[in-house]
């Protein structure tokens, strides 16, 4: 076999991936891996460990053992900040900046997906009009769609989608499969944790179950 005829690594991998708190295994040893164009979905009861889980993936949380990959390469700081983008249960978004404000200033830092605007990703989230409101002016389901725009410009292939579906009308739950097929076709890969309400989008998905302490 001839280096170009290796698959590719998958996006994402982890490897006898464990976390605990207090001596008290949270979850693990896991191992999985999440392909380019593929969603994980990741379900269990409450408390299970699904945002312990994502916020390890993230770095924000440090494992207890064993080892996350990117594109087959050790997960370090700069390659997560590169390759992750994390929407989380708390909106992530500056209160006393307007809508439009807030995604000018995160593709600041983040840079921003092709051919994409902070002004088309409010347009794509059903906020065009609210371009001034202030992120604290928003409701619950505005905020929820203001990080879904948020997380549409990030040029990050891999989403850790934490509960992406809470405070969200009919409309925003087919919003989110709607980019999450849209961003998987791109190349892309989602990994999404649920308590299983909702129908998975028809993409390429596989199911990661965690227990309490399992
Ligand atoms: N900051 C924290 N300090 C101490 N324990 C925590 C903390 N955050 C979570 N835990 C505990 O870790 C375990 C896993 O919590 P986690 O939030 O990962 O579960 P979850 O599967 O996302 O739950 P839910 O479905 O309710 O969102 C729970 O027992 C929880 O009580």
């Amino acid at each position: 076999m001839t280096p170009t005829d290796r698959p590719a690594p998958p996006l994402l991998e982890a490897r006898s991936l464990r976390f605990a708190r207090n001596d008290e295994p949270v979850f693990g040893p896991l191992d999985f891996s999440v392909d380019a164009g593929e969603a994980l979905l990741v379900q269990g009861d409450n408390g299970a460990g699904k945002t312990t889980l994502l916020r390890v993936l993230a770095g924000l949380l440090r494992a207890d053992g064993g080892e996350v990959h990117i594109d087959g390469q050790r997960a370090r700081a700069g390659r997560r900040a590169r390759a992750i983008a994390y929407l989380s249960h708390l909106p992530g978004l500056k209160a006393d900046l307007g809508a439009l404000e807030n995604l000018e200033f995160l593709c600041g830092l983040q840079g921003r997906r092709r051919a994409q605007s902070p002004a088309s990703a409010l347009g794509i989230v059903g906020l065009a009009g609210y371009e001034d409101t202030l992120a604290r002016q928003l409701s619950a389901g505005q905020k929820k769609r203001l990080s879904l725009a948020r997380l549409w410009l990030s040029p990050a292939p891999l989403w850790l989608l934490d509960e992406p579906y809470a405070n969200l009308d009919l409309e925003g739950i087919e919003l989110v499969n709607r980019m999450v097929q849209a961003h998987l076709r791109d190349g892309g890969a989602a990994l999404v944790t649920t308590h299983g309400a909702y129908a998975a989008p028809p993409v390429r998905t596989r199911m990661l179950v965690l227990e309490k302490g399992a």
